[in-house]
């Protein structure tokens, strides 16, 4: 089954502010959808409704046409929903490696890795864990870095850690907040491969970006948003040049980042 992400109808305000109003969205495995759109849009709430970090007002969210709202969050993971942070909540004065086997903490409740390796003894997940993270960090060219101190490693470095591990629950959907935002370089190549890599691999993979080029460079297709709302939608190349995304976003000279 090909995975998809379905959004119907999905409000949330905070407060008088309008955050998500009325968002209806589909993302198929295999596509790469960019979220783009000034700031306070509504972006990163929209991963937060998604995920189940904040409860939406009204609306669906299904996941391979299984309703996930109403779950809490670490639930929604078990499930597939997989996602990176725009501040990307390492713990700096741990290895790389621990990093990515303690991705679980940050679900409440559960050990995420006890419910991805499922069946196995504690040593045996955790061995299959460890197996997991380094084959992810051996694709991302940091293997040598597994026991560095996150502390110690670059910037780029670091949000391809922050990737990996996202990538380390094998979610069927992928929500990336800002990965390419200050990476430049060998981490920006390694981040653009993987995530094609992810998408191909059939994850329905959804980036936040404000780098209209890593858009261009990434995503087969994007929604436009502004005050809560999807403005538009369609390939990449034909919303970049919209005239509505030129005005809202970007000013009336349409000058881009
Ligand atoms: N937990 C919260 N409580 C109250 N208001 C919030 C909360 N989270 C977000 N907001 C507000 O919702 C609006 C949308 O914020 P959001 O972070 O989703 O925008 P964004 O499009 O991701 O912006 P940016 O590109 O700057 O990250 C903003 O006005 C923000 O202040």
């Amino acid at each position: 089954m090909t995975n998809k992400l379905t959004l119907k109808g999905v409000n949330k305000r905070f407060g008088g502010v309008v955050v998500a109003d009325g968002i209806d969205l589909e993302v198929r495995g295999g596509e790469i959808l960019g979220l783009i759109g000034p700031n306070g849009a509504g972006k990163t709430t929209l991963f937060n409704l998604i995920s189940g970090v904040v409860p939406m007002d009204s609306g669906t969210v299904e996941l391979n046409e299984r309703r996930i709202d109403g779950l809490p969050l670490y639930k929604r993971a078990r499930l597939g929903v997989a996602r990176t942070w725009q501040h990307m909540r390492l713990f700096g004065s741990m290895s790389v490696l621990d990093n990515l086997m303690i991705g679980a903490s940050d679900y409440p409740g559960e050990s995420l890795m006890r419910l991805i390796f499922q069946g196995l003894t504690v040593r045996q997940a955790e061995r299959a864990a460890r197996e997991q993270a380094m084959d992810i960090l051996g694709r991302m060219g940091l293997q040598n870095l597994a026991q560095a101190n996150v502390n110690d490693i670059t910037f780029g470095q670091q949000k391809l850690v922050g990737l990996a591990r996202g990538l380390m629950s094998n979610g069927a959907c992928l929500l990336l907040d800002e990965p390419m935002a200050g990476v430049e370089g060998r981490a920006y190549e390694t981040m653009r491969d993987i995530v094609r890599q992810e998408a191909q691999a059939g994850r329905a993979v959804c980036v936040v970006e404000h780098n209209v080029s890593f858009i261009r460079d990434l995503c087969n297709s994007a929604v436009f948003m502004a005050q809560g709302r999807i403005l538009e939608r369609g390939d990449v190349k034909t919303l970049l040049e919209s005239k509505v995304l030129a005005e809202l976003y970007f000013g009336k000279q349409g000058t881009q980042t």
